[in-house]
């Protein structure tokens, strides 16, 4: 193990969140995330059908399960595979949520004839490589696509979380989220580390408005080089330029 990884072990050992979620058995530190965002922001209620897109390893499903109580449900997707939990009423996909044939597979998992879930949470993170700009832009590529789920799944009047690295492109981002949800806010929750570039966006009650096409960043392949790292991030920032001129 090298130096800056040894350091890295003892600050998560050191950490007080790390130690509560082992002590309360969650199965991830984020799970206090969800907690202090749902205390302030009443996003999941009893009874209500919750997907949770990128849930490994289940610390937002845990909580998501004691919120919505026996009555409810909780779906979760996530490239990694999830060790499977106690209740009948909370099931993992392993799969890519960006792919159309994992949200067949999550619609079949909806308890409901019209296949419609109450909240849609994301806590996706994007690979990341180092790079502020390319980090921020894979994150705002992610979670487009976390709202255009939540669009195509959401009940009317549903609520809509994700997690999005900051960057120049948030506002446009909010922009977007406001033209498919009446309130819309951008919060930091205490149990998310001060160094972290992460914040959430939190989305209340869904009008129904149809996901525009136009509204769709344009798939670009997976960048696994620095070179593609750059040009992705300058692409990304130059379509939104152009959508923000028209
Ligand atoms: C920070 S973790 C989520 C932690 C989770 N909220 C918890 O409390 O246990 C982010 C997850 O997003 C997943 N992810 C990223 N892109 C994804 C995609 N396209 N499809 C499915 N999962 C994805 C990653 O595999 C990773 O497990």
């Amino acid at each position: 193990m090298g130096r800056k990884d040894k350091r890295w072990v003892l600050q998560r050992k050191r950490d007080f969140y790390y130690k509560l979620a082992k002590k309360l058995k969650y199965r991830s530190r984020a799970s206090f995330k969800l907690m202090q965002l749902n205390e302030k922001f009443n996003v999941i209620k009893p009874g209500r059908i919750v997907l949770d897109l990128g849930c490994a390893p289940g610390g937002w499903m845990q909580v998501a399960r004691e919120i919505v109580g026996d009555k409810g449900f909780v779906i979760g997707i996530d490239l990694q595979p999830v060790k499977p939990f106690e209740y009948d009423n909370v099931r993992a996909i392993k799969g890519d949520f960006t792919l159309e044939e994992n949200l067949n597979k999550i619609r079949e998992l909806i308890p409901n004839e019209e296949k419609k879930v109450d909240v849609v949470i994301s806590d996706a993170s994007p690979n990341i490589s180092g790079y502020w700009d390319v980090d921020h832009a894979r994150s705002i590529d992610l979670v487009t696509t976390a709202l255009q789920i939540a669009t195509e799944m959401l009940k009317e009047r549903g609520n809509f979380v994700a997690k999005v690295f900051y960057g120049n492109m948030i506002d446009d981002y909010v922009k977007l989220v406001k033209k498919y949800f009446e309130k819309v806010y951008i919060t930091k929750p205490q149990a998310s580390r001060k160094e972290s570039a992460e914040v959430y966006v939190i989305a209340k009650r869904y009008t129904g408005k149809k996901w525009e096409e136009e509204d769709k960043i344009k798939r670009i392949e997976k960048p696994d080089n620095e070179e593609n790292n750059e040009l992705l991030a300058k692409k990304i920032k130059e379509m939104r330029k152009l959508k923000s001129k028209q």
